[in-house]
């Protein structure tokens, strides 16, 4: 449905260019959720905006159904932005107006008769069920509500794709489920497509299908979101994976050489990485047993990515060297990831 090629972004500031977006090439699935992932500045919402052309990129080509958005005319741009649909950190609602006139503004812009802006408009407040809500202003709103009043808005035009530009990055943990739930639904029940950017991990891992990792302009990272989540390559995916548990912690406790952490010469300090279903042995009573290996959990963690669970332990093992890459050698034979730390 999407398709971006070697798109490249420069802008030329006072203190030199600044290279946004650098040579991404990316391919979104109509009907699919696709997360773009990055830290402050990495180039996320440049390239979203990219996508609906409201940056222009200096090269490459950014085709939407087929159709290279850079050749099309004024007019034909026009109409294919109103098949995408954006919405924002701060909302963007327009404060002077009610709810009711923020949804109905794209629809009064395209001149649509006032009884099927009627029907449109309470259609779309049933939906984000704000119906009692229809006359009063943003500012009597709630965080929640006026991103649910500027997703109505970004729907009004029937749009085959909504672009999220850190849609939950304002609202607090609950409010944050509420909004993905609301956008999960219109993905399945209006087959759109998302392309959600966000710097929290726990956003597409909630739910995203795929996500693509973004550090210094360039995709780093791309992939099922299980798949990333299970075997990520990246550090600065590693890095994310490890915001949503408490992974970083024990990094941190390494580097600081935290007595949590110290062992003997005849101790190693393992991260074992495992997908429920994966491993049906009671591998840590067996490496005990068989290799004589004691196994001491400081850490345990279990993610659920898509309804499947990942966990991670992190454990002092104790025991002969020999014996103890035997053990390790068994866990990775049970398909249990295996990282020495220490
Ligand atoms: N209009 C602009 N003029 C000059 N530089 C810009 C402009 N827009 C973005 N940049 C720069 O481009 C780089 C990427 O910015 P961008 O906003 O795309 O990143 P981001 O990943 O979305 O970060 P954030 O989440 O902080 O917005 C940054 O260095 C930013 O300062």
């Amino acid at each position: 449905m999407i398709k971006l090629e070697h798109v490249t972004k420069t802008f030329q500031t006072r203190n030199g260019n600044v290279h946004a977006v650098r040579d991404v090439s990316l391919e979104i699935q109509d009907g699919e959720i696709f997360g773009i992932i990055g830290f402050s500045g990495a180039g996320k919402s440049t390239l979203v905006r990219c996508i609906n052309l409201l940056e222009k990129p200096e090269q490459g080509a950014v085709y939407f159904d087929d159709k290279d958005l850079l050749k099309l005319s004024e007019k034909e741009l026009r109409l294919k932005r109103q098949e995408m649909g954006m919405i924002f950190q701060h909302f963007n609602l327009m404060r002077s107006r009610t709810v009711f006139e923020n949804i109905a503004f794209p629809l009064r812009h395209m001149k649509m008769k006032e009884d099927e802006i009627q029907r449109r408009v309470n259609s779309l407040l049933e939906l984000i069920e704000l119906k009692d809500r229809k006359d009063s202003y943003p500012s009597q709103l709630s965080g929640g509500q006026k991103q649910r009043v500027a997703i109505a808005r970004a729907l009004a035009t029937r749009p085959k794709v909504l672009l999220c530009d850190e849609a939950t990055s304002a609202l607090d943990p609950h409010t944050t489920q509420q909004i993905l739930q609301l956008i999960r639904r219109i993905n399945k029940e209006l087959n759109l497509t998302v392309i959600l950017i966000t710097h929290e991990m726990a956003v597409v891992k909630d739910i995203c299908d795929r996500v693509a990792v973004m550090e210094n302009g360039k995709v780093v990272e791309e992939g099922n979101i299980v798949e990333v989540f299970s075997h990520p390559s990246m550090p600065v995916t590693k890095n994310f994976i490890n915001t949503t548990n408490n992974l970083g912690k024990i990094n941190e406790l390494l580097e600081n050489e935290h007595p949590l952490v110290q062992i003997d010469s005849n101790q190693t300090l393992v991260k074992l990485s495992y997908q429920s279903g994966n491993t049906k042995e009671a591998l840590i009573s067996t490496i005990s047993r068989e290799y004589n290996v004691d196994c001491s959990i400081i850490f345990g963690n279990v993610e659920i990515v898509h309804d499947v669970p990942f966990g991670t332990l992190i454990c002092v093992l104790t025991g002969k060297k020999e014996n103890m890459q035997k053990a390790l050698q068994l866990c990775e034979d049970n398909q249990v990831q295996v990282e020495v730390m220490k």
